[in-house]
This record gives structure tokens, sequence and C-alpha cells, in this order.
């Protein structure tokens, strides 16, 4: 059996999280973990191999670097955090001799949708990115948008065109946020849990790819593969694809 702490125990993902692991074959859970509790006492106390964070950007930097230093195996979905921290936490498990997944979405429709855009972003340089969620969601632009975005620059062949050197916003922010050169436009509705448009524009064509979460139960068999292979990790693995 798989001993599994999760951090944020009480949140929309954590309490989500602790029903998928009950279910789960193979795997428990040891600690149930919240904001005011000790850590490294409850990891150490239940004896878990594997920490999931869903918490927020503010605490889940912290709580990483608890659990590497415990020796148990972060696996992260909590998003907002910076290209820095992943450089600390790469450094981390190499320090501690251990491993860590961060996962900006455990949906598999979105780590497809995520791909499908890298494959189109070599030959539509043109694109923007709308990403809508729920009104309580802290960050933006989202965890996922961010990596989407990331992956678009990478796979990117063209160069978009530029917009007219006259161009502004009368209001600020209505083109979006620049992210690696990739607009991001953040809708906070209720009526949303996640879904994600990328938009492809092209002479006289358009393609979307589009993603919808429609409940959070469409993020657990991402979590539950993760823990099942979290012995297998080695150092900082950045995206759910990698084990896929
Ligand atoms: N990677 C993915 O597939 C997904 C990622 N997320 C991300 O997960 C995070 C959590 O989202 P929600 O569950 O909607 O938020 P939430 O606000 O419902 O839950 C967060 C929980 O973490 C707790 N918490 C805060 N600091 C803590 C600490 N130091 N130790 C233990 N618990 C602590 C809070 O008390 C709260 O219960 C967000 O960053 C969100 O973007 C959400 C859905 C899917
Ligand atoms: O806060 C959420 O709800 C979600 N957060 C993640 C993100 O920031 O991309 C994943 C998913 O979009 C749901």
């Amino acid at each position: 059996m798989i001993k599994v702490a999760v951090t944020g125990a009480l949140g929309r993902m954590g309490s989500e999280v602790v029903r998928a692991v009950q279910a789960a074959e193979g795997m428990e859970i040891v600690a149930q973990i919240e904001l005011g509790d000790n850590l490294a006492d409850e990891l150490k106390y239940s004896d878990a191999q594997v920490m999931v964070d869903f918490t927020i950007p503010a605490s889940a930097l912290a709580n990483i670097r608890t659990a590497l230093a415990s020796k148990v195996i972060p696996i992260v979905g909590t998003s907002g955090l910076s290209p820095a921290d992943l450089d600390e936490i790469r450094g981390l498990c190499e320090t501690h001799q251990t491993a860590c997944l961060i996962a900006p979405n455990f949906a598999i429709g979105a780590l497809l949708m995520m791909q499908f855009a890298a494959q189109a972003a070599k030959y539509l340089p043109d694109v923007e990115i709308i990403e809508l969620h729920h009104e309580k969601k802290v960050d933006a632009p989202s965890g996922t948008a961010v990596k989407t975005a990331q992956m678009i620059a990478a796979a990117r062949t063209g160069t978009p065109i530029p917009r007219p050197e006259t161009a502004f916003e009368s209001h600020a922010g209505a083109t979006g946020a620049e992210v690696d050169g990739v607009p991001v436009h953040s809708v906070r509705l209720p009526g949303f849990v996640a879904s994600q448009e990328i938009i492809f524009g092209a002479q006289g064509q358009r393609l979307s790819l589009r993603h919808d979460s429609l409940d959070r139960t469409s993020f657990m068999p991402g979590v539950v593969l993760a823990i099942q292979k979290s012995a297998s990790l080695k150092g900082l693995t950045y995206g759910l694809e990698n084990l896929l």
C-alpha cells in the first residue's frame, strides 16, 4: 500500500483527492493536513511516502521543501509556482535524493489539448488563449494556460503578426497578458470549474481547441496514476504527460 498524505485536505480539490485515494486500490490515506498543522510532524508520524498538495501558491513551495527534506515525494497540483521556484525544487530533489511531480493539470483531456496546441503551433503562429474558471480561483493566469503558452512558444516556428504600431489599450488589460509571447485572457465566473480555449487564426481560417472540466472528478484518474507511478519518478518532473 502506498501511504498518502494530502495537504489542503479540506479544500475543493483536497477533499476530492481523499475520496479518490480511499476508493483506489494499492494506496491509503495516512494524513489529512490543513493550514495550521505541523507538516513535518504529520509526515513523520504517519510514515507517508507521498504528499499530494492542492493548497495555495503561498503554501505549496514551503510544503514541497518540508516534504523533500522528509524524503516524501510531493505530487503537486497547486498552480502559481514560478520558474525560480521550479529551479529551487529541482535542486532540492538532488540535495535530498528524492523526486517531485508538479502537474499544472491532471485531466487527460487538458493534456491532450496542450499537446494538440503544440502541434498546431508549428504551422499556425498566431494564437491566443482564453482560460475560464470558477469565481473563487485566486491566481491568474491559470497554471494550465502558462504551461500551454510555454509549449506553444517552444514549438512555434513562424513569427506571429505584430500588432499595428499605433495599437493601444483604452482600458488596461483589454488585449490580455503576454505569457511567453502568447496573449492569455482570464475569465472568472460562477458556472465554471475549469475550461480553456486556444484559438489559432490564419488567412481565411480559424482553429479552436477547447477543453472543459465539468467537475473535479475529471482530475482524479491523473492524481491516482501519479501516486501509482511515484516510486519511478526521478528528480523534478513538470507535467503529467511525462508519466503517460
Ligand atoms: N493541477 C490540477 O489539475 C488542478 C490544480 N488546481 C489547483 O489546486 C489549488 C487548490 O485549488 P482548490 O482546491 O480549488 O482551492 P481551495 O481553496 O478549495 O483549497 C485549498 C486548501 O488548502 C488549504 N491550505 C492552505 N495552505 C495550506 C497549508 N500550508 N497546509 C495545508 N493546507 C493548506 C486551505 O485551507 C484550503 O482548504 C489551486 O492552486 C488550483 O489552481 C485545482 C484543480 C486542478
Ligand atoms: O483552480 C482551479 O480550479 C484549477 N487550477 C489549475 C490551473 O491553474 O490551471 C488546473 C485547472 O485549470 C483547475
